[in-house]
């Protein structure tokens, strides 16, 4: 049984791929926030910006099968009248490896999605998935040291741990590497602070979440 809060078709908003049409399905739970407010200040990742909790977002449910959940996910593809071509499903949450396994991306794979995560790369990613997009939360144990997309939403600590911590990573595994602006009342001058460090250290660029700036999911 897979749980999900919402699903939806939209165009990826951040990172490597931003502007890409995609169906993203956020699965319900997460394993470093409960997800309620009164937990937040004692959570492990206290920035997070979306409701996670439960199934009754939009084209949210519970799915007794793989099957059932790649048939949905087909169908909102559909509902753009997107054709065929450039299938892609963005699984994120909540944290979307608490529930994706072999048997939903190989449903997947048989429609002909390519298939991609968000995830704060703490649990093992599956074989299978097609893009690996990590974004490490401080204060967790990151074990997925190797992937296709690095997204550091900053800042996260001092800013003097920043450039050492920006540093580590660029030594790293990764094929990109984004700094993203944390959202929140700050936005404006984290945004600054980010133009600024990709300036500085080029082998990061910068990631707007650009489904915010223009009004869509
Ligand atoms: C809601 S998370 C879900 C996926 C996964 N749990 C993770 O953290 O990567 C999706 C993306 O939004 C980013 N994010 C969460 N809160 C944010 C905020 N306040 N500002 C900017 N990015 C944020 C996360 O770092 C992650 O890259
Ligand atoms: N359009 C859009 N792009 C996104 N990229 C990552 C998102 C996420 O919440 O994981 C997200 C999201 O919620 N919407
Ligand atoms: S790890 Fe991801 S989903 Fe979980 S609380 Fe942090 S940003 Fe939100
Ligand atoms: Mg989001």
């Amino acid at each position: 049984m897979y749980t999900v809060k919402e699903l939806f078709p939209t165009l990826q908003g951040e990172g490597a791929h931003a502007g890409r049409a995609a169906v993203f399905c956020r699965f319900a739970g997460c394993n470093l926030w409960s997800g309620r407010e009164e937990d937040r200040a004692t959570a492990i990742c206290q920035f997070c910006d979306t409701d996670f909790v439960g199934s009754d977002g939009f084209g949210g449910g519970k799915f007794d099968t793989a099957i059932s959940l790649a048939d949905a996910i087909e169908t909102s593809w559909r509902s753009t009248s997107a054709g065929p071509q450039q299938r892609y499903v963005v699984f994120t949450g909540g944290e979307p490896l608490l529930q994706l396994d072999d048997e939903l991306i190989a449903a997947l794979h048989q429609k002909g999605f390519a298939v991609a995560i968000e995830t704060n790369g703490t649990m093992k990613v599956p074989k299978g998935v097609d893009w690996v997009c990590v974004s490490p939360k401080a204060g967790s144990d990151l074990i997925v040291l190797q992937a296709d997309e690095l997204k550091l939403v900053i800042p996260q600590q001092d800013h003097a741990d920043l450039e050492k911590i920006m540093a580590r990573f660029e030594k790293m595994d990764y094929r990109n590497r984004f700094l993203q602006p944390m959202d929140g009342p700050s936005l404006k001058s984290n945004t600054e602070l980010a133009v600024s460090l990709c300036q500085k250290r080029p082998l990061w660029r910068l990631s707007l979440q650009s489904h915010k700036l223009i009004g869509i999911r």
